[in-house]
């Protein structure tokens, strides 16, 4: 209920007490990172940690570290990753503010060229950041060497105005009512900027005293560095946000009673419909999948970070292909089944007090912040056809492309699959998946060499990300998994995410040879037989979640399950409420009511 500005200024609020407990508490990174998302409300904050910090981590010298780090972490500076502008976002080498370097004053003059070259977008630049990491085009000697990464400052330590030759501002509303609204995300121009040339980000390239352009020995995509960084944590976030809407439509769902009882007895539990079941379910799969897959890629880009620092840049490609491709399937599958448990959830689900629609506003352009899910998968299935050339000549490939080298089997082989129970197999259940992945990868790579085009290969994009999702959770049920009966519990929910796609994609699984289409209607009896199976343990599924009420901020998810009184006090709070004859009757109602009752009266 509060107001655009009301709540920026209580995510500024929230933000510096979160600070001062983070100092008071000597809280480690990982703990004051756990606070951030309890605050739960995008704030500058959240670009400060995770973008402006690994950016100069990531792109910075050591000197440069040394330096920007000191402050950021204490504080003494907020910052920004101003990348997208009002012209380009997904295109980066499209961006066109220069930073054009000046010999004579060793300074770089930073300048937005045309209005499609205003920043636009960044988050925490609209209002409060004092530095930004600025991407422009560099330019030295008279030629342009494209997109590098500068340090800005860009409001004053002082009195927080802006620096001169610098417009900026807040781009305005967005959807919602709260949601991302508390973000001040900011658009800005400069106008001939100078800052000192070692402001450059220089770990990958640098500009010598004299402006000349020299490489350093590190590949320059790890100029995409940060996004990588910051996809993998996004995977995360999404099974947070889609454990949170599964716990309130299961618990609602319980609770729920709608016809069945002709002879007076008790109603059905909306819980109990078939139907529901197999709306629900899968996403309660889904979330426990997406948090396995999170954790397996925080594994993975830990990996590849202590690999990089060593100078072993071979995984790189591998690690852009899965933050990308699991950041694009995980937030595109949560965007929609949020939408899908408000309607779960009947009439009620539409209220505010659910907490869905909220949970809905807030999450959605995760399918588009940190790239469009679409460009991204584009760039998985890039990966995908480079992988099958290079099997085509010979090379084994490794790590989640090592099933691509059993391409003489996966070609052609038939699933094993002759009985309902046969579905139970995850093995049977893997090989189907990996055979529908690299079929599809192969036909992909067949077309494009007949007729080359950019946007082939996006279903092969997406059944590869799948069979990566699917082989996570097989690998951790083979993990010991403390809890009676748990790991029983986890092993049905695996089996319903995984035969959930296949009924869903059938037509990939037929189409590819992968599955007959008697093998696919036993998927599909099996998935019932699961559902039921899932049924009494459904709650305690989402129980397990452990979600606090005040954190899951709803009315129908509360764990005691008294819903309706719920329902009733929190609509009795609606400012509307605050008078029993509302304001405007004067002017409006009354009027019309009055003129109505004298014109029937003539
Ligand atoms: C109820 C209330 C709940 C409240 C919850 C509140 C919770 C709050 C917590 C929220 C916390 C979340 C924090 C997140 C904040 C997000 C803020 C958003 C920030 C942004 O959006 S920043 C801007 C991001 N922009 C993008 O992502 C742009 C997308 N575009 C690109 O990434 C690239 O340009 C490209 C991939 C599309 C490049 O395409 P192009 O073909 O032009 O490629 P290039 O020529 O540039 O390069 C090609 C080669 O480089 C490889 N490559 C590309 N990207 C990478 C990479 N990242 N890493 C490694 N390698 C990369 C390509 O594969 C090419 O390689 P090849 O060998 O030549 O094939
Ligand atoms: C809430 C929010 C916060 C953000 N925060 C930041 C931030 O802090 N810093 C920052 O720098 N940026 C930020 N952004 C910007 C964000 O990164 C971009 O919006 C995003 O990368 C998408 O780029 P775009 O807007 O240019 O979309 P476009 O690329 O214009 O996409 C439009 C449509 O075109 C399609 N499309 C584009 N290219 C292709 C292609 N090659 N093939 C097929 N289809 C294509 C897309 O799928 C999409 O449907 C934020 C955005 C949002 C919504």
């Amino acid at each position: 209920m509060l107001s655009r500005k009301e709540l920026f200024k209580d995510t500024l609020k929230k933000a510096a007490h979160a600070w001062k407990r983070t100092v008071e508490l000597h809280l480690t990174e990982e703990e004051a990172n756990l606070l951030r998302l309890y605050i739960d409300q995008p704030g500058y904050v959240d670009l400060h940690w995770v973008m402006f910090v690994p950016a100069i981590k990531g792109q910075g010298t050591e000197e440069q570290q040394k330096k920007w780090l000191t402050m950021a972490y204490k504080f003494q500076i907020i910052g920004t990753y101003a990348q997208t502008e009002l012209g380009h976002g997904s295109n980066v080498q499209g961006l066109e503010t220069t930073a054009t370097f000046d010999p004579s004053t060793d300074e770089f003059i930073m300048h937005s060229p045309t209005l499609t070259s205003s920043k636009w977008w960044p988050g925490g630049l609209g209002k409060t950041s004092t530095h930004a990491v600025v991407y422009a085009r560099l330019i030295t000697e008279g030629k342009d060497y494209g997109i590098h990464g500068f340090i800005m400052q860009l409001r004053s330590l002082d009195d927080h105005s802006p620096l001169p030759g610098i417009t900026i501002g807040d781009i305005g509303g967005k959807f919602g009512s709260g949601a991302y609204n508390s973000m001040d995300n900011g658009v800005m121009r400069l106008d001939h900027v100078r800052i000192p040339r070692d402001q450059m980000l220089m770990r990958l390239a640098q500009v010598t005293r004299e402006g000349k352009y020299v490489h350093s020995d590190v590949p320059k995509q790890l100029l995409y560095g940060t996004m990588v960084y910051v996809r993998q944590t996004i995977v995360a976030d999404a099974s947070r946000a889609l454990s949170r809407a599964v716990c309130i439509a299961v618990r609602y769902g319980a609770i729920r009673k709608q016809f069945g009882s002709k002879a007076g007895g008790p109603e059905t539990q909306v819980l109990n419909y078939k139907t529901q079941q197999s709306r629900l379910f899968p996403f309660l799969a889904s979330a426990y999948a997406f948090r396995f897959v999170g954790q397996w890629l925080k594994w993975l880009y830990t990996d590849v970070t202590q690999k990089l620092e060593s100078k072993d840049f071979s995984t790189l490609p591998e690690a852009h292909a899965c933050t990308a491709g699991l950041k694009s399937v995980t937030t595109s599958a949560t965007a929609d089944a949020i939408e899908e448990c408000q309607k779960l959830c009947g009439g009620h689900g539409y209220l505010n007090s659910s907490g869905l629609p909220e949970l809905f506003a807030v999450n959605l352009p995760a399918c588009t912040y940190e790239g469009d899910n679409v460009v991204l998968l584009l760039q998985v299935a890039r990966f995908l056809m480079k992988t099958v050339s290079q099997v085509a000549s010979g090379k084994q490939p490794v790590g989640t492309t090592a099933y691509m080298g059993n391409i003489q089997h996966l070609m052609q082989c038939k699933s094993v699959v002759n009985t309902v129970e046969d579905w139970l197999n995850p093995a049977a259940i893997k090989e189907v998946f990996e055979a529908r992945a690299l079929r599809m990868a192969v036909n992909c790579a067949q077309n494009i060499s007949k007729a080359p085009s950019q946007e082939e290969g996006f279903e092969a994009a997406v059944a590869h990300v799948q069979l990566i999702i699917v082989t996570k959770f097989i690998e951790k049920l083979q993990e010991d998994i403390l809890g009676h009966g748990v790991k029983e519990q986890l092993q049905k929910l695996c089996g319903i995410y995984a035969l959930h796609l296949i009924h869903k994609h059938l037509g990939d699984f037929l189409s590819t040879g992968c599955v007959t289409a008697r093998q696919g209607s036993l998927a599909n009896e099996r998935l019932g037989k699961l559902y039921a199976q899932v049924r009494p343990n459904a709650v305690a599924l989402v129980d397990a979640f452990d979600y606090t009420d005040h954190y899951l901020g709803s009315a129908l998810g509360r764990y005691d399950g008294d819903v309706y009184s719920a329902l009733y006090k929190e609509a009795w709070k609606d400012p509307l409420n605050e008078t029993v004859v509302p304001d405007g009757y004067q002017e409006h109602l009354r009027p019309l009511l009055k003129q109505q009752l004298k014109l029937s009266r003539l």
